[in-house]
């Protein structure tokens, strides 16, 4: 099989660079292992673009990376518009910053568009084509137009929220309805999936059987497919990085004091405010813990374009300087806040010299830096993970300290918890942790993927026959809506 692998953001193989969000970090490693093409936005814009798509291509591993010029005069539509001020705050439950111009949505269905008719340079007989997360939600229906009869299969990166909030979003029927072009679409949750459902049996009066859904495109499974990492090798940078200049640093300014760490992107899902203020909150209910432990927090700029996005960040470099002005000491500094990236050697040092790691979205895909904070730890002294139940992670990290970061005291109980927690804990609940991530890998997710997508192909081959005549084999909720789906 040859695999096309399509997503906004991609990565270069270059280690030491910051990766900007966890689907680039986590689809490097497999994918050039894998020998797959790997597409996506090169970053730059082109003037009449979409007439004649601009590809740089570059070896990546055992497999080739195609960075995309996109249209110039949609690109801002797409990305700040429509994907990340329309789908984005819809998808992590913030239907209050939803920003929807029919503009804009038009710009979204012009990339995907355009990013069908580049995919066909690299289509094959044999090619599948596997399509990442929430800028591509039309992408496998314009390339069913374009005659792909190929497997085409969708991976979702953040959470598919309930069917009122879907409903937000002006377009959700066009799109999901879309959605159903692929053979195979993936979730990070079994939460996820069931939205989902839900929403195509409840709004699009679809028959959904066992996870498969029947629409006017064939079948479509839905399944879940949470993401992981390679906790090996992070274990193993971890440790390698104890010599780097930054780690060893930041070790030596400790003088004995405690570390919390949080690594996040500058974003209002990861709930950065909220944490901010459960440290504040720990401080005052326990001043013992002034001095003795403190919280460096790395907010990596993001979608700096975006309103809600500049907002949030002098939101937090007021809050943090509020919070240091009210607690600090002549010699001391409770919050170390940096607004810059790390590269992931540096990173996981980092994690390994902070005992407690602090992840507490409001609503996330899954939060692959819980996972990495838990693999960098050292196994005869390891950290404690405060992990928020809305992250996905939370499904397999059950053995964290799980809060809700809207309850900003009982945060700073527990964060206050996870600084004291005696050895023989810590390594409990570590090694349950660990046992989770060595099941679950990288690797593994990729591979499930992968065969999931040719079985549920096959199966939708097989299907066509009897989708012939659908009323009789695939009952409708609804005759109007089986009349305009069928
Ligand atoms: O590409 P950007 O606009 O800079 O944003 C970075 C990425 O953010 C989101 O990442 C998600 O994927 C992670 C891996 O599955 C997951 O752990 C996290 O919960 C998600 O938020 C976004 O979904 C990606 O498309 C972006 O590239
Ligand atoms: O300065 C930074 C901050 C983050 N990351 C990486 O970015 C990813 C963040 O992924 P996550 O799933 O936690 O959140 P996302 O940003 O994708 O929403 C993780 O792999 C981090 O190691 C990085 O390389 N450098």
């Amino acid at each position: 099989m040859n695999l096309v692998v399509v997503s906004n953001r991609v990565a270069r193989g270059m280690a030491n660079e910051p990766m900007t969000g966890g689907l680039a970090a986590a689809l490097l490693p497999v994918v050039e292992e894998s020998g797959a093409i790997w597409v996506g936005s090169s970053g730059r814009v082109r003037d009449g673009a979409h007439k004649e798509p601009f590809a740089e291509i570059e070896a990546l591993g055992a497999g080739a990376l195609a960075l995309l010029d996109l249209p110039a005069a949609h690109y801002g539509g797409y990305y700040e518009g429509f994907a990340n001020s329309a789908l984005w705050p819809a998808l992590h439950s913030r239907t209050d910053l939803i920003r929807a111009s029919r503009e804009d949505y038009l710009s979204y269905r012009e990339v995907n568009a355009f990013m069908a008719r580049a995919l066909m340079r690299f289509r094959k007989p044999e090619t599948a084509f596997w399509i990442q997360d929430y800028h591509f939600l039309a992408l496998g229906a314009e390339l069913r137009d374009l005659g792909v009869s190929q497997p085409i299969g969708f991976f979702l990166h953040t959470p598919w929220p309930d069917r009122a909030t879907v409903g937000a979003v002006p377009q959700h029927r066009e799109l999901v309805t879309a959605m159903l072009a692929y053979d195979l679409i993936g979730f990070q949750t079994e939460h996820d999936c069931e939205n989902f459902l839900s929403y195509v049996q409840s709004d699009l009066g679809l028959t959904v059987a066992d996870g498969v859904v029947a629409s006017r495109h064939g079948i479509s499974r839905v399944a879940v497919f949470p993401i992981g990492i390679d906790p090996e090798k992070f274990a193993q940078q971890a440790a390698k990085a104890a010599s780097h200049p930054d780690v060893s640093r930041l070790r030596r300014s400790l003088n004995g004091e405690k570390l919390a760490i949080g690594v996040d992107r500058l974003d209002y899902s990861k709930g950065l405010v909220n944490r901010i203020n459960a440290f504040d909150r720990m401080w005052s209910l326990q001043p013992s813990l002034a001095r003795t432990a403190s919280l460096l927090q790395i907010a990596t700029p993001s979608r700096g374009a975006i309103e809600a996005y500049g907002d949030l960040q002098s939101e937090l470099a007021r809050l943090v300087s509020d919070v240091n002005g009210r607690h600090g000491e002549v010699d001391w500094t409770p919050i170390r806040y940096l607004n810059k990236g790390f590269g992931q050697t540096v990173l996981a040092g980092l994690y390994r010299t902070a005992q407690v790691g602090v992840v507490t979205p409001l609503h996330d895909g899954m939060n692959l830096v819980a996972k990495e904070y838990v693999a960098a730890q050292n196994p005869a002294d390891p950290g404690v993970l405060v992990l928020s139940k809305f992250a996905g992670a939370a499904n397999e990290l059950d053995a964290a300290l799980l809060v809700n970061p809207h309850d900003i005291e009982g945060m700073a109980r527990t964060i206050a918890t996870a600084l004291s927690m005696p050895l023989t804990e810590r390594r409990m609940r570590w090694e349950e942790m660990m046992a989770k991530l060595r099941a679950s890998t990288i690797q593994n997710w990729f591979a499930d993927f992968v065969d999931a997508l040719q079985e549920s192909h096959a199966d939708k081959e097989a299907s066509v026959p009897l989708m012939v005549e659908p009323p009789t084999l695939w009952p409708l909720h609804s005759a109007n809506l089986g009349a305009r789906y069928h």
